[in-house]
């Protein structure tokens, strides 16, 4: 039974909230540890499912696994294990990162389809077409994808579509390969920077970084264990500044780069909010009239689809119309449903979606249905007048590390309902903390 956030919302957010490390990079992180012989250590990890599922599956391989706060320690010595069962691999979309690694180590990997958020068909072309090319044989069935390779080989790779975890799967079995692999058309998402700045730390020589070009001179050996800090969540940093950008008196967001968010910090400044970077933080002061704007999902440096749930609740708020054109994933408007119950007024055609902006959302008995729509509906509820039950909101768990405490630091009158999916509107005695009465990091 899945659990339910009940928030009363229509009042500003003010203070401080602090980001959290990437989900996206800590899961790559952990699976390039397969590439080593030894005990690695990541720190900043979030506390999130993820990476609990993805733990949970180094473990099912043989490796020794250590946590302790936001630390994992890895021991890689003993994988005896190469197959990924359904159970485990469903889990989350990552698992997919271990096919390049364990192949390019030990020969061999069986893995089945990997699970993630269900936005859009989310194939695994690229992946696939690039280990053949680096010499791996490799069969997709309906229930399994199975890589075999005596010895995989430096081959020159270009991506159709510059997937990101299809990159980091190259970039990982590369290191591995005997040879200097070119990656053209790669992922420049940060995430990717950050994978490769973390195989560096043990040993492979990777060039190109953040660009579409990426240059891996490979040797058939196992790279050093290492020790390596996860950059933090960028889109965890974007969530809060869209919620400061609509209710912000004002938000100081804390422990994040403003260069991972260059392309929304535009949009937010041009839709009327105030935003001041110092170091490591930025603080958004709400904008006194939302202005309509169009965007366009893109791969890195455009704007991130993680984001375009979240900004959709902006656009509903603003005072005229707004577009979004989604072009990464063509389900990745399920929030839509949710918001329209707050009063939004979205007109969803194919990949575009348009949104005439109203004066105020209200509070509605929602259902989440991803990660990031059910962060969107988050947002709205909190922006709405009233009184808001979100249900399914463990999609929440899987991203956002503590996400109920560092909203209510900041203001936000939630409170979790446990198995709350079924509870009846009027069955709920809600126990919100007073304000201010949880404490501030
Ligand atoms: C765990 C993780 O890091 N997840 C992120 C990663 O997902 P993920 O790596 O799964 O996303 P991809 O970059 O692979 O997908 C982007 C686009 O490429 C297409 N495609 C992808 C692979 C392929 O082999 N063939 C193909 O055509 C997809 O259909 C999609 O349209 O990047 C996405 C795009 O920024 C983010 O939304 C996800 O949060
Ligand atoms: C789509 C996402 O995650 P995943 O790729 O793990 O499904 C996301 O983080 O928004």
């Amino acid at each position: 039974m899945t659990d339910a956030f009940v928030i009363q919302g229509g009042r500003d957010v003010a203070g401080h909230i602090y980001v959290s490390g990437s989900k996206n990079a800590g899961l790559a992180l952990m699976a390039a540890t397969v590439l080593t012989r030894g005990t690695s250590t990541i720190q900043g990890l979030p506390d999130v499912s993820d990476i609990d599922a993805m733990a949970q599956i180094l473990e099912h391989l043989g490796a020794g696994i250590t946590k302790r706060d936001d630390i994992i320690q890895i021991n890689t010595t003993s994988i005896t294990t190469f197959h990924v069962p359904d159970r485990l691999a469903t889990r989350l979309r990552a698992s997919i990162l271990l096919l390049g690694p364990l192949l390019a180590r030990y020969g061999h990997a069986k893995l089945s389809f990997p699970g993630g958020c269900t936005i859009g068909s989310r194939p695994i072309d690229e992946h696939v077409r690039g280990l053949e090319a680096l010499g791996a044989c490799v069969k997709v069935t309906d229930d399994f994808i199975e890589a075999h390779a005596t010895q995989i080989h430096a081959a020159s790779l270009n991506l159709q579509v510059p997937s990101v975890t299809g990159t980091m799967n190259l970039i990982m079995a590369a290191c591995l390969a005997q040879g200097i692999t070119h990656i053209h058309n790669a992922a420049c998402e940060p995430e990717v920077v950050d994978l490769i700045s973390c195989l560096v730390a043990m040993g492979a020589q990777i060039e190109g970084a953040g660009t579409d070009h990426i240059i891996i001179t490979g040797y058939s050996r196992p790279l050093s264990p290492c020790q390596y800090k996860v950059m933090e969540d960028r889109i965890e940093t974007g969530t809060y500044l869209i919620l400061g950008a609509i209710c912000g008196d004002p938000l100081t967001v804390h422990r994040c780069h403003a260069k991972y968010n260059t392309v929304l910090i535009k949009r937010l400044r041009a839709v009327g909010a105030s935003i001041d970077v110092l170091g490591t933080s930025i603080t958004v002061h709400k904008a006194k009239k939302l202005l309509p704007f169009d965007i366009q999902t893109g791969p890195y440096p455009g704007f991130p689809t993680d984001l375009q749930p979240q900004f959709m609740v902006l656009l509903s708020l603003g005072q005229g119309k707004g577009k979004i054109t989604e072009t990464v994933y063509e389900q990745r408007f399920k929030q839509a449903e949710g918001l329209q119950a707050m009063g939004a007024n979205i007109r969803v055609r194919g990949q575009i979606a348009t949104i005439s902006g109203i004066s105020n959302l209200f509070g509605a008995d929602v259902v989440g249905t991803d990660l990031r729509a059910t962060a969107s509906l988050i947002i709205a509820a909190i922006a709405a007048r009233g009184f808001s039950i979100i249900r399914n909101v463990n999609y929440i768990d899987r991203g956002y590390h503590d996400l109920e405490r560092k909203l209510q630091k900041i203001g936000v009158d939630l409170a979790r309902v446990y198995g709350g999916y079924g509870i009846d509107k009027t069955q709920i005695e809600i126990d919100f903390p007073p304000p201010g009465s949880v404490p501030h990091e």
